[in-house]
């Protein structure tokens, strides 16, 4: 059997605007690096198989783009991002097709989190090989659910043991994600990740259980607690050398 060659999208052309602040938040300083470059570093570090190209969508005007040594990594391929996240998506799947085939895979990971463990990127990407289908990696849901009126009341209480957070890496073969997602836009389809729009299209998408690591930078308050699973990974790195 051919190796399986494995490519990755890496949105980072937001604003932040949950975040506030002048800076885009991806460029927020966590452990010593921002983190979009913890983002970067932790694709480029995974093997086996071995990341081949990695297209970083940004704002390309953003000077703070240009300040990230690790983006001239040569593996690395700076994209221009859209105006919504999907659109960054499809940017970057657009630049690595000079380079792969529509069976390859694709991993889409959000520059937002930062501290994505090598042990739940393993995990993810040998489910996918293993059994052919894309897969995301996810947090089953542990709290009581409750649906809202709308009006700041409780509609219902609903049974969260079939709820699952997703977060990224999501994987996908990059030309059936890239149709996937080109036809959820035409259709005007909100996609919030690039599993929506698997999903819409009728592939099957398989969840794969990560760790509460992974978290999305989203909101100041998430910054010192992915700046404590960064620190803890720097001292477990420490202690192994
Ligand atoms: N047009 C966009 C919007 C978002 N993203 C990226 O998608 C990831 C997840 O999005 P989110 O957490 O929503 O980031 P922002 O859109 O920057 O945040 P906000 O919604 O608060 O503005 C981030 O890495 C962000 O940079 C992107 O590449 N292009
Ligand atoms: C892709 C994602 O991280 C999965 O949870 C999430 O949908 C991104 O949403 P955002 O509003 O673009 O942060």
């Amino acid at each position: 059997m051919s190796h399986p060659r494995l490519f990755a999208v890496i949105p980072a052309a937001g604003v932040g605007r949950r975040m506030g602040g002048e800076c885009p938040k991806q460029y927020l300083s966590l452990a010593g690096a921002p983190l979009l470059h913890h983002a970067v570093l932790a694709l480029l570090s995974f093997t086996p198989p071995r990341i081949e190209r990695v297209a970083v969508a940004l704002h390309l005007a953003d000077e703070r783009a240009g300040e990230l040594p690790i983006l001239e990594d040569p593996r690395v391929l700076r994209v221009s991002g859209g105006a919504e996240r999907a659109d960054s998506v499809l940017s970057g799947l657009h630049a690595l097709q000079e380079f792969a085939q529509d069976e390859d895979w694709v991993l889409v990971h959000d520059a937002a989190r930062p501290c994505l463990p090598q042990a739940d990127l393993e995990r993810l990407v040998a489910r996918v090989l293993e059994r052919g289908e894309g897969a995301i990696l996810a947090q089953p849901v542990v709290d009581t659910l409750k649906q809202s009126d709308g009006a700041g009341r409780v509609l219902a209480t609903v049974d969260r043991r079939q709820y699952w957070r997703a977060q990224t890496p999501q994987m996908f073969r990059l030309g059936e994600l890239r149709g996937a997602l080109e036809a959820a836009l035409a259709a005007g389809e909100p996609v919030t990740d690039e599993a929506s729009a698997m999903e819409r299209a009728g592939f099957p998408v398989q969840l794969v259980e990560g760790s509460a690591a992974n978290l999305k930078v989203t909101v100041p308050g998430d910054l010192p607690l992915a700046a404590f699973y960064l620190d803890a990974r720097l001292q477990g790195q420490k202690r192994c050398e």
